[in-house]
């Protein structure tokens, strides 16, 4: 019989994910598998697990948790020398990548799509050696999730996230950032930015026509402005209307140098998935294709 591993990060979300662990057994039994269950203690097991684990009979690996907790598997599989797609279980607080992969939260429902083993290729970022799936930025707001307590995230779920954020506010500079793209060097002043693969983060659709596996990601930037444009601006953004606004920069390739001189101390470590990533300058790079994912093909996002 083939396996199947469940990794879970059980400090992620709410913390209940723990009570689904029979139900997931008892579905990939039926569907032909043999579980084999990994329960993490510390950020870096799951990593550290997968590239101990002999994977030659694994059909699939599955990680219950929310976007810290895939980046680490993410890591774990593309420096493994076996390629085994990955199935993600939207555990966690925020879910932006799980939830653009259109599975549900209802952990029962979920389980039993990923069951149907549905693969599709996507791209993985690269920043400056790290590997990320979803999201890599810096600037206002973009290192709430990592910063935030987490006893207060399992408490309040995503409103820690949102007092985080207002709490930047007071002290915050904007910053004169460069990037380099497709043979261009855009400079201006910024108040944060991303580099998207799905297109969601913080639970906004930020790039409208992201996908999966185009080999491209998306640089959405927002430039300096003054309060009533940013009032504009989060209304067009609402409408899925921002990015042809002019407070907004959006570029997509699949290679990008970022580089601030005047970015304040504590916005200048880049946040990548959630969690603290690498210093400014950063260098990305698209793998395209790199990784097999297992979807729900009736609400996935890929290219035409
Ligand atoms: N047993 C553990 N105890 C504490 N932290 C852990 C454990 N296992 C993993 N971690 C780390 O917990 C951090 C947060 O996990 P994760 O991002 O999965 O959940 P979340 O923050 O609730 O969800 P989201 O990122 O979607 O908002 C990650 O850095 C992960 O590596």
């Amino acid at each position: 019989m083939q396996e199947v591993i469940l990794l879970y990060n059980p400090k992620a979300g709410d913390t209940y994910f723990r009570f689904e662990l029979d139900e997931f057994i008892a579905v990939f039994n039926t569907a032909g598998y043999d579980t084999r269950i990994f329960r993490s203690r510390a950020k870096g097991d799951m990593a550290a697990y997968l590239l101990k684990a002999d994977l030659s009979n694994v059909a699939a690996v599955f990680v219950a948790g929310g976007d810290g907790s895939i980046n680490e598997v993410v890591n774990g599989l593309m420096n493994c020398k076996h390629k085994v797609p990955l199935g993600v279980i939207p555990a966690g607080t925020s879910n932006d990548f799980a939830r653009s992969l259109g599975f549900p939260s209802e952990y029962e429902k979920c389980i039993n799509l990923l069951a149907n083993m549905q693969m599709e290729d996507v791209d993985v970022g690269c920043v400056n050696g790290r590997y990320f799936i979803n999201v890599c930025g810096a600037g206002l707001f973009t290192n709430v999730s990592q910063t935030v307590n987490i006893d207060l995230k399992n408490l309040i779920g995503k409103m820690a996230y949102y007092l985080k954020g207002a709490g930047q506010l007071p002290s915050f500079r904007p910053f004169k950032l460069r990037v380099e793209a497709n043979g261009e060097v855009y400079e201006d002043n910024f108040i944060l930015f991303l580099v998207l693969n799905s297109g969601s983060a913080g639970g906004f659709k930020l790039a409208t026509d992201a996908a999966l596996d185009d080999g491209l990601y998306d640089f959405v930037g927002i430039r300096q402005v003054s309060l009533p444009e940013m009032t504009l601006l989060l209304v067009r953004m609402l409408k899925g209307e921002h990015l042809k606004d002019k407070s907004v920069l959006h570029l997509q390739s699949n290679h990008f140098l970022i580089s601030s001189e005047n970015i304040q101390d504590d916005l200048r470590e880049s946040d990548v998935d959630g969690e603290s990533g690498p210093l400014l300058p950063l260098e990305i790079d698209v793998k395209p294709k790199a990784l097999s994912l297992i979807v729900n093909r009736q609400n996935l996002i890929v290219a035409e």
